[in-house]
């Protein structure tokens, strides 16, 4: 069990003193994080910096070598794994879909966690999926199939799917891949309102860093399986941070509506023309 935080308030997730392995090699090395309560946390870092591995740690997908994983202050691997359906919920990277599933057949996977032994569907279940499917706007395709649908359609219907699991706690392993800037939009409006109206707790792992900058409220760098810096403000992330972390140098730009920086890799067509590096304006 962890000790309460200042404010009394126990992380509903965390992880202290992480380490995982593939086979021989250590992927994640000594990772302590508390994720916030009804807030989005985005994970951040380059390719193969541990950002995926680090959410399966995260959702019991995977045994850390060293280290404990905390759901409510437990240790995530001493709850019942029904217990843990029922709090934590996952949507992996490229999630599989059987042929020919009907969206409200996906949205409806939800609620195994929730089925008793002899699998009757209640009204909560109903209930349950029909309001997944009106908060993600998926409710007028709802007999489609969802390989019929486009990328950004499909992607609302898994999250629907990870809502109508009911969980507080829901992670998210780049949902705004393959989309285009209209779906990434939509995608990362419904997850913040998910944490804002809906009371979720979400971890989701981004590459757009811009959009992870304009939406998230508490921001973990991953460098080389490594925690490199957590930030709460994006208005405090530097051209020395990003530069580092993705070893590019960068520009730094204030979007003018939020104040929040957009950040913009520098470089030069000319090789006679010197690069300026690690510019802030
Ligand atoms: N199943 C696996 N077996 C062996 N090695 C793995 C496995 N999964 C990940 N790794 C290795 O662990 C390291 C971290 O990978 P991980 O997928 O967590 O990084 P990531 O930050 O999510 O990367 P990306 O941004 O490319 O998705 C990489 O070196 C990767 O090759």
């Amino acid at each position: 069990m962890i000790e309460d935080g200042p404010d009394g308030d126990i992380a509903p997730l965390a992880a202290k003193k992480l380490h995982a392995a593939f086979r021989d090699t250590t992927v994640l090395h000594d990772i302590s994080v508390e994720i916030p309560r009804n807030r989005l946390t985005v994970l951040v870092g380059p390719n193969g910096s541990g950002k995926s591995t680090l959410l399966s740690a995260l959702s019991r997908l995977i045994t850390p070598t060293n280290g404990t994983v905390y759901l409510d202050g437990k240790n995530i691997h001493t709850h019942h794994t029904r217990d843990v359906a029922r709090k934590l919920g996952i949507l992996p990277q490229t999630p599989v879909l059987p042929e020919n599933l009907s969206v409200y057949d996906l949205v409806s996977r939800g609620r195994y966690p929730h089925q008793g032994l002899f699998k009757q569907w209640t009204k909560a279940d109903e209930d349950a999926v029909q309001h997944a499917l009106a908060i993600t706007n998926t409710a007028d395709f709802a007999q489609q199939s969802v390989q019929n649908l486009s990328g950004g359609q499909r992607q609302r219907c898994f999250i629907a799917m990870a809502l109508a699991q009911e969980t507080d706690i829901i992670l998210l392993d780049e949902p705004t891949t393959y989309l285009d800037l209209r779906y990434q939009v939509d995608v990362m409006n419904l997850i913040a309102r998910l944490c804002q109206d809906h009371g979720r707790t979400i971890v989701a792992v981004l590459h757009d860093l811009n959009f992870a900058l304009q939406y998230a409220d508490h921001m973990i760098f991953l460098k080389d399986g490594k925690i490199y810096q957590t930030i709460d403000d994006p208005r405090s992330c530097s051209v020395d941070l990003i530069s580092d972390v993705f070893a590019t140098d960068v520009v730094r730009l204030i979007e003018p509506v939020s104040g929040i920086p957009v950040f913009m890799p520098l470089h030069s067509k000319s090789a006679d023309v010197p690069c300026p590096s690690r510019v802030a304006i």
